[in-house]
């Protein structure tokens, strides 16, 4: 039952446990309610009884039923107590435990991940449908499973009492399972295809915010909000058309239910009629049946919205199966050379990116990849911090394979200055001191006087106080750039990956970029993708990449002479300057 729980519901084993008391917790209300109603039918199978009898026999005082329904009232609020502690305290610690395991297994899937995968969809599934999961649990799937071990406890003493009225009661029962059961692949299908419009949708809205710029720079407000709106559209007539439908079945369900009572009036007349039965027995299925059939209506409702969380357990299930990176958590690699051997790696199955790769960055010299576009250039730099894992041959850091190795472990020795910076909405000194996290103010100053970014700090309002806005709107493509670089001087790997802008900057600009690179990169194992003639001439090694090939390699004089790729790109440039 516990793996049932675990596989089913996408829980922990402490959760499957904390399910499975919180059922029965359920099942003990459930019964525990339904202790007023015995009370009831003994108030009048024995004291109405003697009374409509006129027997001089003596009933039961009414001291005996205040208490009776004292003690009642009280096992009812202790039990009752309990099962909302073990169903709503326990799912919310679930939850929780659910939250922080997704969290995990996304910590340790490769860096390069998140590019690929649209955030939205990430965070949706670790709040949104987390929260869905969560209000079910505590809502439904107790519901469910006692609703339908209290109907059988009860349908088991009624068929002791009386079967043929019992048969009466009960017929309907598998007839609106077994059509709802039927109706069950059309609603998963529903809810899957529901699910996948709503999640387009918010890729949809996330996308528009993303590029909201570009979007109004090229006047395409109309067009964009059109489709949004075309989506949203269809997304409104599925949901009508899905509610309609799967209302219809559970409806249909509810009718046959209802087709019990009827029964019990007519067989429970005849019966009476034969002398089969006394007028307290068809009472009291009377009083039974109009009862009973309410738990397996919610039952047969709940089971509607666990089908419909189906669709987001399964998503919420795939992401804990992610494969994530592991590796030795004690890595102190005897030098920091990056060394390519043989490397194969593809993104999809079908095409291969790079093939056959092998060179070495040694430490202590600049190594610059160039290529043309879509060449593999950042795919080599990324694989060098182990972002994905690649499919043949070895990447090693001072020998040792990365691919053994914690990528939080391995990280620790890059510094990593990419195009596409990330800026918090924070100071800019708590920008900076991302690079090492307990550096001092002194320090992170520093690092910003050597990247260059004392001068435009200072101009700042509250200096290095200032809070930058969101992903640092308030500063230009070169400050923003300068920052990632005074967050890898304070930082200090002994690795720099750096990619060269390649934005237009303005002279001066460029030249306290150049200023801020070459402080970055004394002394480290650097690999840059180079686009400027400055850095790829005064480069140690060259390392040309086309089609996910080494084209060439050596060192900028080597390569000018041979006449090659590396050569005509040079002549290419200085024509075009
Ligand atoms: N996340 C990704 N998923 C699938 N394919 C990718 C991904 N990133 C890059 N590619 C593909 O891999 C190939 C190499 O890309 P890469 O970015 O490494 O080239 P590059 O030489 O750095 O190009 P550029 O100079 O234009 O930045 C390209 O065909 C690109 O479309």
């Amino acid at each position: 039952m516990l793996k049932y729980f675990q596989n089913n519901y996408a829980m922990s084993e402490k959760g499957a446990k904390d399910l499975l008391h919180s059922i029965i917790w359920t099942i003990v209300m459930d019964i525990s309610f339904m202790l007023p109603v015995i009370l009831g039918f003994k108030f009048l199978d024995e004291d109405m009884s003697l009374l409509l009898n006129s027997s001089n026999s003596q009933g039961n005082s009414v001291l005996y039923y205040v208490i009776m329904s004292g003690t009642f009232f009280l096992l009812m609020f202790v039990i009752a107590y309990f099962q909302y502690d073990s169903t709503y305290t326990k799912i919310y610690e679930e939850s929780a435990r659910r939250r922080i395991s997704l969290a995990e297994t996304l910590r340790k899937l490769p860096l390069a991940f998140f590019g690929k995968k649209d955030i939205a969809d990430l965070s949706s599934t670790i709040m949104e449908d987390a929260t869905q999961i969560e209000q079910q649990f505590s809502h439904a799937v107790p519901q469910i499973y006692a609703a339908m071990s209290t109907v059988l406890i009860i349908g088991v003493m009624m068929f002791f009492y009386n079967w043929m009225l019992s048969l009466a009661v009960f017929w309907v029962v598998p007839v609106a399972v077994l059509v709802f059961y039927l109706s069950r692949k059309l609603q998963n299908r529903m809810h899957k295809e529901l699910y996948d419009v709503k999640r387009d949708i918010s890729d949809n809205i996330q996308e528009g915010l993303d590029s909201v710029y570009e979007i109004k720079s090229y006047n395409r407000e109309d067009a964009f909000s059109r489709t949004l709106n075309t989506k949203l559209d269809n997304y409104e007539k599925f949901m009508i058309k899905s509610e309609l439908l799967i209302g219809a079945f559970v409806n249909l369900s509810y009718v046959i239910l209802k087709l019990g009572l009827p029964s019990v009036i007519l067989v429970g007349a005849y019966l009476l009629s034969t002398g089969s039965i006394d007028i307290f027995t068809y009472l009291v299925f009377l009083v039974v049946t109009a009862r009973i059939y309410n738990p397996i209506m919610d039952a047969l409702n709940n089971f509607a919205l666990l089908l419909f969380l189906n669709v987001r357990i399964k998503r919420m299930k795939e992401m804990d199966d992610m494969p994530g990176q592991e590796g030795k958590t004690e890595f102190r690699p005897k030098n920091y050379d990056i060394g390519f051997n043989n490397v194969d790696f593809s993104y999809q199955d079908s095409v291969q990116t790079l093939k056959n790769v092998n060179f070495t960055a040694k430490q202590g010299d600049v190594t610059a990849l160039i290529g043309p576009s879509g060449g593999g250039k950042s795919t080599v730099a990324k694989l060098s911090a182990r972002f994905w894992d690649i499919d043949k041959g070895t990447i090693t850091l001072g020998g040792e394979d990365i691919s053994l190795v914690d990528p939080e472990t391995l990280l620790k020795n890059y510094s990593i200055v990419f195009q596409d910076v990330t800026l918090f909405n924070s100071s800019v000194m708590d920008n900076i001191r991302l690079g090492k996290k307990d550096a001092t103010d002194e320090e992170v100053m520093k690092a910003a006087q050597l990247a260059q970014c004392d001068e435009f700090v200072k101009k700042l309002p509250q200096g290095y106080d200032t809070l930058i806005g969101e992903n640092g709107e308030r500063l230009s493509g070169g400050e923003r750039q300068r920052i990632s670089i005074a967050r890898a001087i304070l930082k200090d790997a002994p690795i720099i990956l750096l990619d060269e802008a390649t934005a237009s900057l303005d002279a001066e600009n460029e030249s306290k970029i150049q200023k801020a690179l070459s402080e970055l990169i004394k002394n480290k194992t650097v690999l840059i993708i180079a686009h400027r003639m400055r850095t790829v001439l005064g480069a140690d090694k060259i390392v040309v990449i086309k089609d996910g090939v080494i084209a060439e390699t050596g060192t900028p004089l080597e390569l000018k002479e041979k006449q090659g790729i590396f050569s005509s790109m040079l002549k290419a440039q200085y024509q075009s300057i």
